[in-house]
């Protein structure tokens, strides 16, 4: 028998109840899934290619992460979105910074972001009680359609997903953000709809979008600034230059006088707004919930993936278990207290021609503990076009974000592979 046959019959063991389960697995969703369904404990045993060497605790040069204390910058952008001020001194290093930390790791962690300690708190009570306190069946309501390319709802271990092997040890939850159609959830969820339930969710996605604006106004603003050539507008003074990607599309609706690009390099928020529409309605909220694992070394949460939208900002509770690729190599992000893990999407890279960089991440299980995460998932518009905003040498072919949600939901992500399908290559290398 090879390794994997091995360690599969391992499991298989474990799922046919030889005492190797602890009471709180036992107890879980996930015992549930495995007793009730076609789910074997096997089907989670993951290649030993993508197998964690590097424990969910392990954690070497993780102070190298940057950490950006986004103090300097909340007062100005709150207005900046409105109508571009000035940074103060200090603001302006840190905008750097950040744009910095965009460009060299796609991957930092900000504090003083604005998000309030208070409603992340109740979120993740709210998300725990979700997880912990409802039977299977009541989550199940929501269960996510497996084929459906716009997923939403709740999965479990595969269970809601296209997945057949390699199966991700996770309880998950996606939800719009756009409050209505968050709402229809918890409606099918409780009976009374829960209110709390529905005005934390809200709540955090708001504060949630705003920070994720205020980051998008720093990353546009310093590409804008670094790339005025190809990438020019319409100036406030009426003169009209060069414009791609986002100003090109409103130019063809007829709707010029909107085109309010700054060619000094701000107005990064504002070109954010066309891709993602009125109150972001097209993004959303993802809570990821792992349960304790009798062979964490076997499985993964989730596997090496990027994330496909403009930006994440992650709120992960201090057991620890994301890891994210740096230069081939894997490490441990080391939880920090009301810190946001914020990373680049690939609609981000393909629209600064790979500028930013989305980067590869996993999450790790343990056996001892179950871990709580809730992310933000900056989104465009379906009908949006992402394309290099600079005219000049696109890395990428234009494509509308419902395109490549769909080609990725219809395939596995394996890595960053979903973006090499519009990538250009040249020719000449
Ligand atoms: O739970 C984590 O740390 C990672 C979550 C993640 O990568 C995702 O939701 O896309
Ligand atoms: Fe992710």
């Amino acid at each position: 028998m090879g390794a994997l046959a091995q360690e599969s019959h391992v499991w298989a063991s474990i799922a046919t109840g030889n005492g190797f389960l602890s009471p709180a697995f036992n107890a879980g969703a996930f015992a549930a899934l495995l007793q009730s369904s076609t789910l074997n404990l096997k089907d989670y045993v993951w290649t030993e290619q993508e197998r964690p060497l590097v424990a969910y605790n392990q954690f070497e040069n993780d102070d190298l992460i940057p950490v950006i204390d986004m103090g300097p910058l909340v007062p100005c952008l709150d207005d900046a979105l409105q109508s571009p001020a000035a940074l103060s001194e200090r603001g302006v290093c840190v905008a750097a910074e950040m744009a910095r930390a965009g460009r060299e790791w796609g991957f930092f962690q900000v504090i003083n972001h604005g998000v309030s300690a208070d409603i992340i708190r109740d979120m993740e009570i709210q998300a725990r009680i979700f997880f912990e306190a409802l039977k299977p069946e009541e989550k199940r309501r929501i269960l996510r359609d497996g084929s459906a390319t716009k997923p939403m709802g709740y999965a479990c271990g595969g269970a809601g997903t296209p997945l057949k092997s390699d199966l991700p040890w996770i309880e998950s939850l996606h939800l719009p953000s756009a409050a209505e159609d968050m709402e229809a959830y918890a409606w099918k969820v409780w009976q009374d709809g829960n209110k709390e339930f529905r005005r934390v969710v809200k709540e955090f996605s708001r504060e949630m979008g705003k920070v994720s604006m205020r980051i998008m106004e720093v990353l546009m603003g310093e590409l804008l600034a670094r790339e005025e050539e190809g990438v020019t507008a319409r100036t406030a003074a009426g003169e009209t230059v060069e414009i791609g990607g986002i100003g090109q599309k409103r130019r063809r609706k007829g709707d010029e006088e909107k085109v309010e690009a700054k060619v000094d390099g701000r107005g990064g928020g504002a070109r954010t707004e066309v891709l993602v529409g009125e109150q972001r309605r097209n993004s959303v909220v993802r809570f990821n919930y792992y349960p304790p694992c009798p062979q964490p070394s076997l499985t993964l949460g989730l596997g090496a993936h990027s994330d496909p939208h403009l930006l994440t900002l992650l709120h992960q509770d201090l057991v620890g278990g994301l890891q994210i690729c740096k230069d081939g190599l894997w490490m441990a992000v080391r939880p920090m207290p009301g810190a946001l893990v914020v990373n680049i999407g690939d609609a981000l890279q393909v629209w600064s021609n790979d500028h930013y960089k989305s980067v590869e991440h996993r999450a790790v299980c343990n056996s001892l503990r179950s871990r709580l995460s809730m992310g933000f998932f900056l989104t465009p518009m379906d009908d949006a076009t992402i394309c290099p905003l600079k005219l000049s040498s696109p890395h990428y072919k234009p494509f509308t974000w419902k395109e490549y949600r769909e080609q990725m939901y219809a395939r596995r992500p394996r890595g960053k592979s979903n973006l090499l399908h519009y990538r250009i290559h040249d020719q000449t290398q």
